[in-house]
């Protein structure tokens, strides 16, 4: 049986949501996290696969393939990858940031955004939650940054994905479906009967958000209609566009010496 690391937030609903009414707990197993914790699941071989952050491909590439088709991005802005700032982006010169420990992807992004396209160095230090009297700004992910978002906090609101869409025109991908090597190679069949079923999934789901944020836990805390607006506005595919925006984030990571080298993107086929 296939165990399938599954982020803890708003934006994995959707699919795994589609993919459980079919198949409930018998044919997979989920190990539910935040994308920082099952990247590490995923390395030390605890989970089989999952959406993970993409950069943690992009850092060892020679131990994944990709599932295609699939991820969690944005074509713009994504409303839910923040930075919370009390001051505007070229003010942040010197100044000491806030980072989530949940983020992989999006602590890099954010550097190669100040770095690369604003020309701004800064200081990180982790941090919690948004804590604007201790940092000049902060960045937050997941469900954390939609409900700070939500409460409309004072000072300036970075959308990351806006930012990256602005600087460099592509989508930004903030999690690619991998899969561990050696699971691909044993588990050839399973894998694949899982990639139809994602694919199934994910085209389900696209038809169906209302239904879904009905029955969701997220509209606890969030509006139907607004949650079902978030869900339109990520993106889940992977296009040979979404493919170019990988590869130029994996090259700026290069660039600034955050990537040892910018790998291809290899699939299991
Ligand atoms: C779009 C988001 O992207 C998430 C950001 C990630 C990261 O920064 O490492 C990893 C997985 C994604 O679910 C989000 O946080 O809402």
């Amino acid at each position: 049986m296939l165990t399938i690391g599954q982020i803890t937030y708003a934006n994995c609903t959707p699919i795994f949501h589609e993919l459980m009414k079919d198949f409930p707990a018998d044919r997979y197993r989920m190990v539910r996290g935040v994308p920082a914790v099952l990247n590490g699941m995923l390395r030390q071989g605890e989970i089989d696969l999952c959406p993970s952050s993409s950069i943690e491909y992009g850092r060892r590439s020679d131990r994944y393939y990709l599932l295609p088709d699939l991820s969690i991005s944005a074509i713009g802005p994504v409303k839910s990858v923040f930075l919370f700032s009390r001051v505007p982006i070229e003010e942040l010169a010197g100044q000491t940031i806030g980072l989530t420990s949940e983020s992989e992807t999006s602590v890099v992004l954010l550097r190669i955004l100040l770095q690369k396209y604003h020309g701004v160095t800064a200081r990180f230090e982790p941090t919690n939650g948004l804590d604007l009297d201790r940092f000049a700004a902060c960045l937050l992910i997941g469900d954390t940054a939609l409900k700070t978002a939500l409460a409309k906090p004072d000072g300036f609101c970075f959308d990351l994905g806006e930012l990256w869409h602005a600087a460099t025109g592509f989508p930004f991908v903030f999690a690619l479906w991998i899969v561990r090597r050696e699971v691909a190679e044993r588990q050839y069949g399973e894998l694949k009967l899982l990639l139809a079923d994602l694919l199934a999934a994910k085209q389900r789901a696209e038809g169906a958000y209302g239904e879904i944020a009905e029955s969701s836990q997220e509209s606890t805390w969030m509006d139907r209609k607004e949650l079902v607006d978030y869900w339109q506005t990520i993106s889940y595919d992977l296009t040979p566009a979404h493919q170019q925006g990988v590869c130029r984030f994996f090259r700026d990571a290069h660039d600034l010496g955050i990537l040892p080298v910018a790998p291809e993107l290899r699939f299991v086929t």
